[in-house]
């Protein structure tokens, strides 16, 4: 199908599109007015993550395509922990903590998106601002009597944990119902007409819509992206070990390149599409390397997605050092650091301590498979105790390297 909007024309041919309602009437509207859109972000970690950058991106989209950013933070929804697709309820975090990370996450933003006062300017709200404030019973008799239990229970995204009879709080049964009524506030107060998110948000945004309709007479709309997975095929997110952090100072800038270096050749064109403002026809270029020159589109990747995200100097830094680091085999300047107190450490620790594995176990298991090196020789006693009175190279496997120096 092709379209006569910039905005649909932009996100399909950039594969961002899993699901759309009336893609027809979102098309006509964004062809003839600025269309204010949101998407939700619960404030569950300090940091957003690779997953989420997907939907940060969309939103980039939008605003590049001439239409109104609205990041909400879910300093309310994130005090329930949507249920969508999760096998278990999510730790519930205090006031506090969610203050806390509301302020470190809502500074990703402004390095994808240009906030203001201007018309298609970026805002950022947050859910806090209306949902702390609900009474209980008149919200039920105005919102909840629009909903049908027996509809609710039908979504895939609870479907999973109804299957195996796991529990399914009342609390977190509320979600969908506080998100519908979020996408109906927002297009109350700032004429919001659509939602995205990820596809596992498709039950919570076609709520909202049909809560708009019902309530309102106003019609909004609804896209959903595909989900980003890992290698073993589960969604990227910041629930799995090892997730690839947004912000510096959870993920180095070293380690955020070296995670697009690393792209999968399958996916090099895809997330150049979806991570990068490169036009499509150099990309097409780039896709059609073969072989061993897919390697220079996946620098050309990593430096795009790093500058984005971290600026183009920790980007150029970050390949320099990669570039010396594995061509030169030198040990470059910008490589995960750890500092030891006492002038020594045992190679275990020091594996845990640079973030290169989760536990003591997997350490282990590592030195075990002649996995690790210091300084480029290979150690298998996990015993080792590395000295550190001049700065040592730590590798594990063929590309992660960290460096630890003295305090
Ligand atoms: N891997 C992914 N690919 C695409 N979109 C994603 C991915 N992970 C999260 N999203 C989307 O990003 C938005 C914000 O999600 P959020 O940061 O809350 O992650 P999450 O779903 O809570 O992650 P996790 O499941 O790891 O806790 C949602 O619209 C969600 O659908
Ligand atoms: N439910 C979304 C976050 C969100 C919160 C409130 C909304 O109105 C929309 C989206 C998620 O888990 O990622």
């Amino acid at each position: 199908m092709t379209y006569q909007s910039d905005l649909l024309t932009t996100l399909t041919s950039r594969g961002y599109v899993h699901q759309m309602t009336d893609a027809a009437a979102l098309d006509a509207l964004a062809g003839k007015q600025v269309v204010p859109g949101y998407i939700g972000f619960d404030p569950t970690a300090p940091s957003l993550h690779v997953g989420s950058l997907v939907q940060i991106m969309l939103l980039r989209r939008l605003q590049q395509t001439g239409h109104k950013p609205i990041v909400l933070m879910g300093g309310g929804t994130g005090k329930i922990g949507d249920p969508s697709f999760k096998d278990e309820a999510r730790k519930l975090l205090g006031e506090d903590g969610i203050k806390a990370n509301v302020a470190s996450i809502r500074r990703i933003f402004e390095r994808f998106l240009t906030f203001g006062d201007g018309p298609t300017d970026a805002v950022m709200l947050d859910n806090a601002e209306w949902l702390d404030a609900l009474e209980y019973i008149p919200f039920l008799r105005d919102v909840g009597q629009h909903f049908s239990v027996n509809r609710m229970l039908a979504f895939d995204s609870v479907k999973l944990r109804l299957d195996r009879e796991q529990s399914l709080s009342f609390l977190e049964f509320n979600y969908m119902i506080l998100q519908a009524y979020d996408f109906l506030e927002l297009s109350r107060r700032a004429d919001c007409r659509l939602q995205m998110g990820g596809s596992d948000q498709w039950g919570n945004i076609v709520n909202g819509i049909e809560l708009a309709r019902r309530m309102d007479s106003t019609e909004v709309y609804g896209v959903t992206t595909p989900l980003i997975t890992t290698a073993d095929g589960g969604k990227m997110g910041k629930t799995m070990s090892g997730a690839v952090w947004l912000h510096e100072d959870q993920l180095p800038h070293f380690d955020y390149w070296q995670f697009w270096r690393n792209t999968d050749d399958r996916d090099v064109g895809r997330f150049l599409k979806l991570f990068t403002d490169l036009p499509l026809d150099e990309i097409a270029r780039l896709e059609a390397l073969e072989g061993a020159e897919i390697n220079a589109a996946k620098i050309v990747l990593a430096n795009e997605a790093t500058a984005m995200c971290r600026g183009r100097e920790a980007a150029e830094q970050a390949a320099e050092t990669a570039r010396k680091t594995f061509e030169e085999g030198a040990s470059g300047d910008s490589l995960p650091s750890f500092a030891v107190p006492s002038g020594s450490i045992g190679i275990v620790e020091a594996l845990v301590a640079l973030g290169f594995v989760a536990s003591n176990g997997e350490a282990r298991r590592k030195i075990a498979e002649g996995a690790v090196r210091i300084d480029g020789e290979v150690v298998r006693e996990p015993s080792t105790s590395i000295d550190v009175s001049s700065p040592a190279r730590l590798s594990l496997g063929k590309k992660r390297h960290g460096m630890l120096t003295p305090s």
